[in-house]
Parts: structure tokens; sequence; C-alpha cells
């Protein structure tokens, strides 16, 4: 069928006024034909682009037609879900059924998604300011309801619960949804690992629904707009393609554990870890923590050590340019190995040969990926998601002027290039802690001030990801040359 040439009539009832559907330059059009007093009519349409259209499902039983999109809002904020249903006449019926299949080709199979995810919805309770069981009954399940995904809702009730389910579970899921921030995510993925054929278990994708404090990984893969926007992260779950991601290792005490996003010491492990009691204030507390972390200036008491694969700034820029102009590359999966058993560790903590050591004292070490570590602060804007590499950035102990004038640049990215900041691509790092008083936080999670050491497993994890790239415009020094 030539979707461009048909046009779906539908009353909604009989008081209501009647709605055209049709399809014009990959959007879907709904046009209102209201009723106006005085005998009067008038016709007004929106263009809803093919992305946001969850569902167009025909009954051929009683000839109902339900249509279901996110609309943008007005002015900045995010779409809302609209469901419509209605009548159609009985002699438009064929076509319509026809019709509806045709959009739905071109929403999901012609796109190469799946419709109709069966997924697995964790909603954790407590995760940021508590609002995570409204957000999931308010926006999330209406809208993966109205996309007709089947759920499997759990709301757990303790910290490891999603851990201990992921990690016996049947692999029958098209995704793990998370309703809260970067701690569940942190909690599936490390049950996942323990699943007994980690491997494959990793392969289920991961789509998390911004009901955190900080929620990184949302800002990541939805970008700074949408990154708080249940519904945008709703439709990622619904629509987003899976999109391979590095992951760490993190080897403390002879213990592994899985890391996805960041790892922090000093300043900026103190800024989140010691304001959990203001978790009322959302992701403000950060910002507090910042400042009464730059007014101490306290040395970080740790010593870095990294196993670099590039210190030029410039080249890293350019290299997360060059990437990020082509969304979902070609990526591999995890590189082969056992299904039953993670990758091995390739580095040993007595390794000292092509590790570099820094001697400097620093206010904070920060590790990871993805650019964004919250909205105040893109710590990584040249960080990819598959390019083998954990991006190390060490601040040194220079002065709280300097400290101060970069964090005003940090949604930005643009601290990256403040000379002094030490920025490494690495294999892998280890740190050395010089004190028995210090924070260490894993993906927004407290561990052990103790040493470690973390290396990069590439394509290992899989997320959910409606662009195929972190979501960041940072751009090389050099980008006018290389348009040229
Ligand atoms: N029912 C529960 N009771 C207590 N803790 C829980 C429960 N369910 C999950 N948790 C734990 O809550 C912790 C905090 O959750 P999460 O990190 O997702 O939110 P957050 O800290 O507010 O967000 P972010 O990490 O993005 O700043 C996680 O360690 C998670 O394992």
């Amino acid at each position: 069928m030539n979707l461009n040439n048909a046009h779906i009539l539908v009353r909604l009832s009989p008081s209501h006024h009647a709605l055209t559907f049709s399809w014009l330059d990959d959007a879907l059009v709904v046009t209102h034909d209201i009723d106006k007093a005085k005998g009067s009519r008038q016709s007004k349409s929106h263009h809803i682009p093919r992305e946001h259209v969850l569902r167009v499902a025909f009954d051929s039983k009683n000839g109902t037609l339900t249509v279901a999109y996110l609309r943008p809002k007005k002015k900045k904020k995010g779409p809302h879900l609209v469901v419509l249903n209605g009548v159609v006449q009985e002699d438009a019926w064929e076509a319509t059924a026809t019709w509806a299949q045709s959009v739905m080709k071109v929403v999901y199979d012609d796109n190469g998604i799946k419709p109709f995810r069966r997924l697995l919805v964790f909603v954790n309770p407590h995760g940021g300011s508590g609002n995570g069981v409204s957000i999931f009954n308010k926006i999330v399940q209406p809208t993966l309801q109205a996309a007709g995904c089947s759920l499997k809702v759990v709301h757990t009730d303790r910290q490891g619960h999603a851990l201990d389910i992921v990690k016996t579970m049947e692999l029958e899921y098209d995704a793990i949804v998370t309703v809260s921030g970067d701690g569940l995510v942190h909690e599936v993925l490390n049950g996942l690992a323990q699943h007994p054929t980690p491997v494959k278990a990793l392969g289920t994708p991961v789509a998390p629904i911004p009901a955190g404090s900080g929620n990184g990984l949302a800002l990541n893969l939805l970008g700074i707009k949408h990154g708080f926007d249940p519904a945008m992260a709703s439709l990622n779950a619904v629509k987003g393609k899976p999109m391979r991601t590095d992951l760490f290792s993190l080897v403390q005490d002879g213990k592994r554990s899985i890391s996805f996003m960041s790892q922090s010491l000093g300043l900026m492990a103190d800024l989140d870890l010691e304001t959990e009691h203001l978790r009322w204030m959302g992701d403000t507390r950060f910002m507090y923590g910042f400042l009464r972390g730059v007014l101490a200036f306290e040395p970080c008491p740790v010593q870095l050590s990294v196993k670099i694969a590039e210190k030029d700034k410039d080249k890293m820029a350019e290299a997360a340019y060059a990437r990020n102009q082509t969304p979902f590359p070609s990526s591999k999966d995890a590189e082969a190995g056992s299904p039953s058993a993670l990758p091995s560790l390739k580095y040993l903590p007595d390794d000292e040969e092509g590790w570099y050591t820094l001697e400097e004292p620093v206010l904070f070490v920060y590790a990871g990926q993805g650019p964004y570590v919250g909205r105040d602060y893109m710590a990584f804007p040249v960080s990819l998601p598959d390019d083998g590499l954990v991006d190390v950035l060490a601040m040194p102990l220079s002065s709280r002027k300097d400290t101060l004038s970069n964090i005003t640049t940090g949604p930005s990215g643009e601290s990256f290039w403040f000379p002094k900041l030490h920025y490494f691509k690495a294999y892998a790092y280890r740190v050395k802690t010089l004190s028995n008083k210090g924070n260490l936080s894993v993906d927004g999670e407290r561990f052990p001030f103790k040493e470690y050491q973390v290396e990069v497993h590439p394509r290992l994890g899989t997320l959910l990801s409606l662009h195929g790239r972190y979501v960041t415009d940072f751009k090389p020094r050099t980008v006018e040359n290389l348009k040229a």
C-alpha cells in the first residue's frame, strides 16, 4: 500500500469530532475536523514523526482503530502520550486494516525494530527523591502498554533484589528496563555478569528510565535535553536499538565487579557519597557537595597508574567526533570467548611494564565512559561506547579558582581542554590508596576505599539507544579543518 495516498477517517464517538489519519514525509498526520458553533467547521493538523509513533492497530471485530504516539509538548517540555480510539465506517475496514499494517511496517520492521517487546521492568521506590513508582505509574507503564509491549514488573524491595532475579533468570526478554538511577543499572549488569551464561546474558539490552538523582546513563543515551524525560526514555525502551557498550572489570581484594559508567575518588566521590542524606534535593545535592569540597580543598590520597592508549587531547576529540558521525556502526558483539565465563583478566596487579604513574598531588580522579556524569558535568566529552578504552582524568591540586572556573564550563565539556587537567584513554588503570580515609564511588555506589584495578572489556554489554551513539555535540578544536 502506498501510505502517502491513503486517508483514514475515524469518528471518535457520536458526540465527538472526526479525525483523519494520513502519512506524509515520514510522519503521521493527524487532522482534527472540528464542528464549530453555528455550523462552521475547522480542520487542525499535527505531524507526528515516525520515531514517535508507538502503535497503530485495527480491530476488525468492531471496526475500531487505535493510534498511539508521543506528541511533542509546546515550548521546551518533552512529549506526552496520546492514545486515540475511534470507529471506522464499515466500507473502509479493509483499507484501514492494510493501512495500519503498512504503518507498523514503516515504524518498526523497516527500521529493524521488533514491535511488542517483552520487557522486564524493575522499579526502585527509593531511587532519587523517591518518585520512581509515580513516574512508572503515570508515564512509563502507560507508554509501554500503549506500544503493545508485554511487561513483567518487579518493585524492588531491597538493595540486591534486581541482581538476584537477573542472575538466575531465563534469557527470554527483549530488554530490561530500570526505573531508578545508575545504581540499579549497576545492579542489573552485575546480575547479568553472574548469570551461568554471562556473555549471552549481557546481550540482553538495558534501558534506563531516569528516576534517580544523577541519571548519567539516561543523559548519555538521550542527551541533555531529554535525559531526565521519562517519556523519551520509555520511547527508547520501545524503539531503541541494541547498542554494544564496553564494560569494565573492577578488581578489589581479589573480588571482581562490573562497572558500566564511572569510578570516582576524592572530591568527585565525596560530593556524591557524602550528600546521600540530601536526596530530597534531587541532583542539586551534587553542586552543594562540589562547593563544599572546593572550600575544603583536600588532596585525594591516592596514587594513579595508567596503561595509556592515547594522551593527545586533539586526537581523542577528532576520533570521538568521527565516530559520532556514524551512528550504529556495524559493531561486532563481545570478543569471542566462552559464553559461560566472563572474559579473562589481562592485566595483573603486579605487572609494571608500560604503566605510567602520575606523581602530582590531585584533587580528584574520575574514570569511566559516557560524556555526562550528571546534568552539571560532562566529564568525558570524548568518551565512546565501544572504543575498548576507559577515559581517565585527574585534576591536579592547583587552586580553588582553577577548579571553580572549570566547573562553570562543566555541562559543555570545555573543562576537557583545561591544560592542567590530565586526561588519558587507557586499556586499564590502577589506584593505590595512601590513607585509609576517603571515598570511592563506582557507578554512584559506595565501594571500600582500598586499592583496585580496572580493565576494559570491549562491547561486552548492551544498551538500548535511539541514536546509536552517546548524545553530545562536543566538537574538536579542529572541527572546521575536519569539515574542509
Ligand atoms: N527497595 C529498595 N530499598 C533500598 N534500596 C534499594 C531498593 N531497590 C533498589 N535499591 C538500591 O538503591 C540504590 C540507589 O538507587 P539508584 O542509584 O538507582 O538511584 P540514585 O542513587 O538516586 O540515582 P543515581 O545513581 O542516578 O544518582 C541502588 O544501590 C539500588 O540497588
